[in-house]
């Protein structure tokens, strides 16, 4: 866990929080946190096995933003929501009333995925959900005005930098017809899962939505700052050409 990482995090969304924005945190981190608290350094093939590394590791990645939020004086709650939940529009508008609430009380909701009750339906298959396309669907779901992903990565480039060292980053991609030219692959660390192509999915979803999204590389989340002051840091993903 890189602690550093989140503490950084805290604060740049705390600062947020402060300025009157309304922030909503989705993380990943469940199955990572538990593969450290069970000491292993492979993510395991098994579904079973992901999810009950999952349910170990959500408490304490929870326990983490708990104590870092809370050395800034922000508020935090946890909802873990599965994709079932947005098909149906009774859940779907419960959970909608449970943000507001909690954004009209000034505290940031956490989300992830409900690894543990999962299933491998829709486009799981033999893995997880990702937290990329949850959260495109939370943002658009609540009205945001922007969705940041942060990512192992610094944007989205011309070709996958980590086979091609010449690759150049893409500082915008306006519209659908601009996403549709773009190539990318699968993950790129042992601990990511989706890689650029569910990132570019997340960013289909906003654009559909007529709403933007940055990418951008979460190693110093700082960077929310940098992103909210509209300056060109990553990967900005307009609805429509001609919008930055
Ligand atoms: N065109 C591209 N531009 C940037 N990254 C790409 C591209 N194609 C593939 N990738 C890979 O996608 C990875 C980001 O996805 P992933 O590892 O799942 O990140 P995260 O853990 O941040 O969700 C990058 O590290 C990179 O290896
Ligand atoms: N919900 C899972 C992670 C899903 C996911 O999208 O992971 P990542 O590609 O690392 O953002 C977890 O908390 O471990």
């Amino acid at each position: 866990m890189n602690l550093q990482t989140i503490d950084r995090l805290a604060y740049a969304l705390t600062a947020m929080n402060n300025a009157g924005r309304e922030v909503v945190l989705v993380t990943s981190g469940a199955i990572g946190v538990g593969l450290a608290a069970q000491h292993l350094t492979e993510r395991p093939q098994a579904i079973a096995e992901q999810q009950a590394l999952a349910a170990i590791g959500q408490s304490s990645l929870m326990r983490l933003y708990g104590e870092r939020f809370s050395d800034y004086g922000a508020a935090i709650a946890q909802l873990l929501l599965t994709h079932d939940v947005f098909d149906f529009p009774e859940s779907r508008q419960h959970v909608l009333d449970t943000i507001t609430q909690l954004l009209a009380q000034h505290v940031i909701p956490i989300i992830n995925e409900n690894d543990s009750v999962a299933t491998d339906e829709l486009d799981h298959k033999t893995t997880f959900g990702d937290n990329d396309q949850l959260s495109a669907l939370v943002a658009t779901s609540i009205d945001a005005d922007l969705l940041i992903v942060l990512s192992d990565i610094a944007g989205l480039y011309d070709q996958n930098p980590r086979r091609h060292p010449d690759a150049a980053l893409i500082p915008v991609v306006a519209g659908p017809a601009a996403l549709g030219q773009v190539h990318a692959s699968g993950a790129g660390s042992r601990f990511g899962t989706g890689g650029m192509v569910t990132k570019l999915n997340a960013a289909r979803t906003m654009m559909a939505a007529g709403k933007q999204m940055v990418l951008c590389s979460g190693a110093d989340p700082k960077i929310l700052l940098q992103v909210l002051a509209g300056q060109p840091v990553g990967t900005w993903f307009e609805a429509k050409e001609g919008q930055s």
